[in-house]
């Protein structure tokens, strides 16, 4: 019997692929997350907030080299009270009109409508917030704070975390990939339909010989040479609306 076989009815209605990449979120492993032709056309790392280890921040900076991000969705940001950065800094205009000319606005992105960015924060408990056990708890305890908002605990974000700090948070929009289709969204989305906690690292691949994004091509071909999944935007959103057809 394969692994995709002993899925529920409503899950095996997901592509193999799919369901190969559920499985490994399932089991806290990496998978690559290219988002869209036309957008980013970026591949992330991606992997479950509470199954992050130091060693997989050290084969994130080393072998995506991107910014080591954590999306969490929209309810949970809400509870937690995390804004939007670009909200933050408009707000911070009122006193300072050197930042009016800097903060984002609409059409400064040429691939999306705004950024996902909310603040970036490092744990209490880590020393200086960038080694890699310093980001991977800063990490597991993003996780670990969601889970027990999401059980209805009452929790105050503030005397777990600061900012500024080394992990940048990500909002994702309140209609997922309905609204925005980043790897803000796509991993949270990819989180719902595997049915865990929904706060996802992405760090985008980026190429060591030109320093763009790395071509998808050949991020498809490291997959292959990694045993990781790869799995594209339009595939998380067609199994994103069988899942949410049978909620
Ligand atoms: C890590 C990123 O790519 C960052 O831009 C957030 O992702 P996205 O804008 O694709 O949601
Ligand atoms: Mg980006
Ligand atoms: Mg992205």
């Amino acid at each position: 019997m394969s692994e995709c076989d002993n899925m529920d009815s409503s899950a095996k209605a997901y592509s193999k692929n799919i369901q190969k990449a559920i499985k490994a979120l399932q089991r806290g492993e990496m998978i690559l997350l290219f988002d869209l032709e036309g957008r980013e056309a970026e591949t992330d790392f991606t992997i479950a907030a509470n199954a992050v280890t130091p060693e997989d921040v050290r084969w994130m900076r080393k072998d995506a080299g991107g910014l080591i991000c954590v999306a969490l969705d929209s309810e949970a940001s809400e509870e937690l009270g995390l804004p939007f950065m670009a909200d933050v800094m408009r707000e911070a205009t009122q006193c300072s009109t050197a930042l009016h000319k800097i903060v984002e606005k609409g059409g400064d992105l040429k691939y999306d409508s705004r950024s996902s960015f909310s603040i970036w924060v490092n744990h209490r408990d880590t020393r200086t917030g960038i080694p890699d056990n310093d980001r991977a708890l800063t990490i597991n305890k993003l996780g670990e704070i969601v889970d027990r908002t999401l059980a209805g605990e009452e929790v105050h974000f503030g005397s777990e975390f600061r900012t500024p700090g080394h992990v940048a948070t990500l909002r994702a929009a309140k209609g997922l990939v309905h609204e925005r289709m980043g790897q803000t969204e796509l991993s949270i989305a990819l989180a719902k339909i595997a049915g865990i906690t929904p706060v996802m690292v992405v760090c985008e691949m980026l190429d060591d010989e030109n320093g763009r994004a790395l071509e998808k091509t050949d991020a498809k071909q490291y997959g292959k040479d990694n045993d990781l999944v790869f799995v594209e935007g339009e595939e998380v959103v067609e199994a994103y609306d069988i899942w949410l057809s049978s909620q």
